[in-house]
């Protein structure tokens, strides 16, 4: 469960160039909910994540994970609760490394069994498995370098890697934008697949409507700072791209002329 309240974040407060990224975002994403978030550029997405996972911290406003209150935490502290994925496929693993020493180093985070990048047999057999079930022919390749992995390839693993520690939120920012389309396609229906299985809190980023209707049970736009939408159930359902861009229309006043929101 992720609750945040009253959040407002400022960059460079004070100075000629001071921006409000958030200007008192409430909403709380239940147990287990899968959240999508829209907005046009600078509409705060990617803050609004950066400040639950502790990178950027708040001039105002809480912010609960699981209950416990993280607002102060710094982000170290609070790593064990949650996962994330990057746009950039390289962000979320290290090339320098093996595949499986990528894989341990993912299993151990967030927790204390010190693990690290021992591997045992029975640790080795469990990864491979993990792998198979990809799909992607990479449990054969358990020794590879990481850097060896194409984008998609990478992308996938990192959504494996970000949901083996079981924390309690995912946050991914849209993790599938710098992929071609059928591994785009590939790395959603994954993380469809992963979300449900593991039944982690999930918050997505994506600058495409469509993935903000197909994705999760409930989308949020976000604009300037706010939440300007924020629908799920039978109302989300009836939805399509064009109810969408009508309900951001009317809600702003205003067209979407912004590139940055793709129809698809
Ligand atoms: N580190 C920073 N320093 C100064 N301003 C920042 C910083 N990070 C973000 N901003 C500004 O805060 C606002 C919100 O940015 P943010 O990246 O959260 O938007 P976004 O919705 O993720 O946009 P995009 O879709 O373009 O990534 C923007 O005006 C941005 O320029």
């Amino acid at each position: 469960m992720i609750r945040v309240t009253g959040l407002e974040v400022v960059f460079g407060k004070g100075t000629p160039l001071e921006k409000k990224a958030l200007s008192g975002v409430d909403f709380i994403a239940g147990e287990s909910q899968f959240v999508s978030v829209i907005g046009s550029n600078g509409a705060g997405k990617s803050t609004l994540l950066a400040a639950i996972a502790g990178d950027v911290l708040p001039q105002a406003g809480r912010i609960e994970i699981a209950g416990v209150d993280v607002t102060r935490q710094p982000t170290a502290a609070r790593a064990g609760r949650i996962a994330r994925v990057f746009q950039d496929p390289l962000a979320g693993s290290c090339g320098r490394l093996t595949i499986e020493e990528n894989l341990a180093l993912a299993d151990a985070r967030g927790s204390r069994r010190g693990f690290g990048l021992a591997i045992g047999r029975a640790r080795r057999e469990m990864f491979r498995h993990r792998l198979k079930e990809l799909g992607l022919g990479l449990e054969g390749r358990l020794e590879d370098q990481m850097a060896l992995l194409s984008g998609g390839q990478r992308q996938a693993l990192s959504l494996v890697m970000a949901t083996m520690a079981q924390a309690n939120v995912l946050l991914l920012d849209e993790h599938t934008a710098a992929l071609d389309p059928a591994m785009a396609e590939f790395v959603l229906d994954l993380t469809r697949r992963v979300v449900a299985e593991t039944g982690v809190t999930t918050l997505m980023v994506t600058h495409s409507m469509r993935q903000a209707l197909d994705m999760g049970d409930r989308t949020v736009m976000l604009h300037e700072g706010r939440v300007i939408l924020d629908v799920a159930g039978d109302e989300r359902r009836n939805l399509d791209v064009e109810d969408l861009i009508h309900m951001f229309r009317k809600v702003r006043g205003q067209d979407i002329d912004d590139d940055s929101l793709l129809i698809e």
